[in-house]
């Protein structure tokens, strides 16, 4: 996604850790044109699999698979991070490490809207070592459903998540490919794949 690529190139920042910054796009302010091309192009690549609904992870997948579920016409559900008490029993539970956080974090999804019959695509605003994904993966095959495919906004194809995630067998697609970065070479970032 070529204006994708554009704005990382031009508001893109590297923080320690391996963190790309892109608060200005993806991660604080949304852009709503970027924002609906997300939606339209994961939409158009991801269709002819027949998904009846998208899931997500708090908070900045959010918006990405909002976007996309908005032209497919189908529901969106978002991993919470903090069991409400509205939540129903049973939920179906996994853990992951917050990138941006730090610290081990809860995901729950409740048993209400994931389930046996689900055909789903994941949707996630960055696919890195790809433990969150996994995560996400472990609780939807334990609800019964199917997984048919994942997104992610932004490939840091330097940390090998989709090698990692290579035995789920089903496509990965992404929007912007960070080859890799560093202070001294700056950011190297291609259309995604
Ligand atoms: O492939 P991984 O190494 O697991 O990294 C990717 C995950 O890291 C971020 O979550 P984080 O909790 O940092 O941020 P968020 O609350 O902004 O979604 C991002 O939203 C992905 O879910
Ligand atoms: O804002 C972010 N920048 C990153 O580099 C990253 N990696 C995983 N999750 C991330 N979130």
């Amino acid at each position: 996604m070529q204006a994708l690529v554009d704005a990382i190139r031009q508001q893109g920042e590297i923080l320690p850790g391996g963190i790309l910054k892109v608060d200005g796009l993806v991660n604080h302010q949304l852009l709503p044109h970027l924002t609906r091309e997300m939606g339209e192009t994961f939409a158009r690549h991801f269709a002819p699999l027949n998904p009846n609904k998208i899931v997500t992870i708090e908070v900045s997948g959010i918006a990405p698979a909002i976007a996309t579920a908005m032209v497919l016409g189908v529901p969106m559900v978002y991993a919470r991070k903090k069991k409400p008490v509205t939540m129903k029993e049973p939920a179906f539970t996994a853990q992951s490490v917050s990138r941006t956080k730090g610290g081990v974090v809860d995901l729950y999804v409740s048993s209400e809207f994931l389930g046996a019959g689900d055909r789903v695509v994941v949707i996630d605003d960055f696919l890195a070592s790809g433990g969150t994904l996994r995560a996400l993966a472990g609780m939807i095959a334990v609800s019964g459903a199917q997984l048919l495919g994942i997104g992610c906004v932004v490939e840091k194809q330097f940390e090998s998540g989709r090698e990692k995630l290579a035995d789920l067998n089903v496509p990965i697609h992404t929007l912007a490919n960070i080859v890799r970065m560093s202070e001294a070479a700056g950011i190297e970032v291609e259309a995604g794949r």
